[in-house]
C-alpha cells in the first residue's frame, strides 16, 4: 500500500469557507489525444463520505490521483483542503490519508511495528483537537486486526492485509481520505466492520472520498454518490434521490390461481388497491419494487453511452466516413 508520507514541516489547519474540503471544477485530462475527463465537477464537504462511481476506464483513479496531487490534470481548477494539488506541500500531504494498493514492501514487519512506526511521521502534527498519531492498540481494534498485532505483514491474509491497508492510511488521523475499492477482497465480516469505521471516522468530521463497484455498499455508505461516465459527472446526489430521479416507475408482481403476473406502473399503490378490489384473497405472493440505485446507475451508464455512440457516428458520417 501507499500512503501519504509526512515529513517534517507537515501539520495540520481547518478547511476554508465552511468545510468545503474538496471542490472540483471544469476538471479536464486528456491521454496522448485521449479526452478522458471532458469537465467534471463536484464538491465534498467535511464529515461527508462521497461514493465515486463509474464503469471501468471511467476516469475514477483519475480524478483521485489528481486530487492527491500524484497526476497532474489537463484543465480546471481543483482545491483540496485549500490548496491546489499540483502545489501541495509535505504539510498539506500530511492532512491526507491514502490507501492505494496493498502493502507488499514490508513483509518483514510485524503489524504493530509497522503501524507504531509510520504513526511516528505523524507526531509533530499532533494538535489538542486532532491527537496524531492514532494510538496503535486502538487503531489495530478499529480495523479489526487485534489478534495479529505481532504477526509479521508476509503472513497475513489477503483481507488481513487489506485492513492494514486501511489501518496505514488512517494512521495519522486524515482530514480527507481517500480510498480506492477498498474492500475488494474482504469478507462479508470484514466488509461490515469496515462500513462501520469509515462511518465512525465521518462521525468524527473525517471527509471519505472512496471507489467502489459494488452498489450496494455505495447505497450503506454514502452521503452522496457521483456516478462518472463519459468524461463528466452525470450524477450527483444521495443514493435514495437518485433512484427516484431515474425511475418513478415500480414493478408490482404477484400470484393468484398458481399463476405468477407482473406490471409495471407509476403508481403502485392504486394499482394494488384495485387488484385487491378484484381479486380479494385469491392475491398471493405479492411484490413491490422501487427502482434500485442499480437500476439507475445502469440506466444512467448506458444513457451516456448510448450517447457518445451516437455522437461518434454523426461525426464519422460527417467525416464522410462509412462507419
Ligand atoms: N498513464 C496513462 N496513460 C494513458 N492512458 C491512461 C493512463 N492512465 C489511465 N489511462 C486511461 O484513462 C482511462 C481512465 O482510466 P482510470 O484508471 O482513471 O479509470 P477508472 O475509472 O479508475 O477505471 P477502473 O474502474 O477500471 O479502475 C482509461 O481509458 C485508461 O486506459
Amino acid at each position: 500500500m501507499t500512503t501519504a508520507h509526512v515529513l517534517p514541516g507537515a501539520g495540520s489547519g481547518p478547511p476554508p469557507d465552511g468545510g468545503t474540503v474538496i471542490d472540483v471544477r471544469d476538471l479536464r485530462m486528456r491521454y496522448r489525444g485521449q479526452d478522458v475527463l471532458k469537465g467534471v465537477g463536484f464538491t465534498a464537504r467535511r464529515g461527508e463520505v462521497v461514493v465515486l462511481l463509474g464503469p471501468n476506464g471511467a476516469g475514477k483513479t483519475t480524478t483521485i490521483e489528481i486530487l492527491e496531487g500524484f497526476r497532474m490534470r489537463s484543465a480546471g481548477d481543483v482545491t483540496v483542503l485549500g490548496t491546489d494539488p499540483a502545489h501541495g506541500t509535505e504539510r498539506w500531504r500530511a492532512r491526507l490519508g491514502i490507501v492505494l494498493q496493498s502493502w507488499r514492501d514490508h513483509g518483514k514487519w510485524r503489524v504493530r511495528e509497522l503501524l507504531a512506526h509510520l504513526g511516528s511521521y505523524y507526531a509533530p502534527y499532533s494538535t489538542p483537537v486532532v491527537r496524531r498519531p492514532w494510538d496503535v492498540d486502538e487503531l489495530l481494534a478499529a480495523v479489526g486486526l487485534t489478534a495479529q498485532a505481532d504477526k509479521r505483514v508476509g503472513t497475513l491474509s489477503g483481507g488481513q492485509r487489506r485492513r492494514l491497508d486501511v489501518a496505514v492510511g488512517i494512521v495519522g488521523r486524515p482530514e480527507l481520505l481517500f480510498l480506492d475499492e477498498p474492500t475488494a477482497g474482504l469478507d462479508p465480516e470484514a466488509r461490515s466492520e469496515f462500513h462501520g469505521l469509515v462511518r465512525g471516522l465521518a462521525d468524527e468530521n473525517t471527509t471519505v472520498l472512496l471507489t467502489t463497484h459494488d452498489l450496494a455498499e455505495a447505497e450503506r455508505l454514502a452521503d452522496r454518490i457521483l456516478i462518472l461516465a463519459g468524461g463528466r459527472i452525470v450524477a450527483d446526489g444521495p443514493a435514495g434521490e437518485l433512484s427516484r430521479r431515474a425511475s418513478a416507475e415500480a414493478t408490482v408482481r404477484w400470484t393468484r390461481d398458481g399463476r405468477a403476473f407482473e406490471e409495471t406502473t407509476t403508481e403502485p399503490t392504486r394499482f394494488v388497491r384495485r387488484l385487491f378490489e378484484e381479486h380479494g384473497e385469491a392475491i398471493g405472493g405479492l411484490e413491490v419494487r422501487r427502482a434500485s440505485l442499480e437500476d439507475t446507475y445502469l440506466t444512467m451508464v448506458r444513457e451516456v453511452e448510448a450517447g457518445s455512440a451516437a455522437g461518434e457516428r454523426a461525426a464519422r458520417s460527417s467525416r464522410g466516413e462509412s462507419r
